[in-house]
């Protein structure tokens, strides 16, 4: 007798590559978006700028991993640029959420790192992270730049950002999952303008 949870599995595993598929040609539509996200982060890293992530959950680990890009790299072997994930420092974390409350968690750090020009990349799938829109809201006063990767119908989180990228999906890891290309695809096009900007003589290479 076939054993019904192997079945059970192959079924939901076929039917994620079905969704996940999907989703991918969907974000076909997003090329505007695309190139616009990686043109304010590349200036603004080619301007002494920096690049700052949120997100909770799988999204927070997407924005340590974004920022992880541009100290490290993405592909090129170049000069590192700063970049800050709000999501990996245990002290501040637990103090704010301790002191002013989760909901600040975020927002707070935008006060502390943000200067006028830099940019804040934002993760909520379901878009109504209170923490993550405080950031995106604290980010405008501050005269930082946003880019928000949103999910379902964007919820609350949707209308604020300079770049919105929304996933019109309802499961919260197949909207990861796409956040995660459209991350990396941004990624390799900043890479390539700095790459340009080295060439031409305007940032070192290394
Ligand atoms: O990774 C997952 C689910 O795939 C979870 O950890 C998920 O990120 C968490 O539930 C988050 O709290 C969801 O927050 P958000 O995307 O709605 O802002
Ligand atoms: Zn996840």
């Amino acid at each position: 007798m076939a054993d019904a949870s192997i079945d059970q599995d192959v079924s939901i595993f076929q039917h994620n590559v079905s969704e996940s598929l999907l989703i991918l040609q969907s974000l076909r539509k997003l090329e505007p978006q695309v190139e616009r996200a990686a043109k304010l982060l590349a200036d603004a890293l080619l301007s002494g700028k920096k690049l700052l992530a949120c997100g909770n959950g799988g999204s927070a680990a997407d924005a340590s991993h974004l920022t992880t890009e541009f100290v490290v790299r993405y592909q090129a072997d170049r000069r590192p640029y700063p970049a800050i994930s709000f999501t990996t420092n245990g002290g501040d974390l637990t103090a704010c959420g301790n002191d002013y409350g989760f909901d600040e968690i975020f927002a707070r750090q935008v006060r502390a790192f943000g200067h006028k020009g830099d940019v804040l990349f934002a993760f909520t799938t379901s878009g109504n992270s209170e923490n993550v829109l405080r950031a995106l809201l604290t980010a405008k006063d501050t005269g930082v730049s946003t880019v928000a990767f949103l999910g379902r119908d964007g919820g609350s989180s949707s209308g604020i950002a300079d770049v919105e990228f929304l996933v019109e999906h309802g499961v919260t890891a197949r909207i990861q999952e796409a956040h995660k290309l459209l991350l990396h695809t941004i990624c390799e096009l900043v890479e390539v303008r700095l790459h340009a900007a080295a060439n031409a003589g305007h940032q070192p290479l290394t």
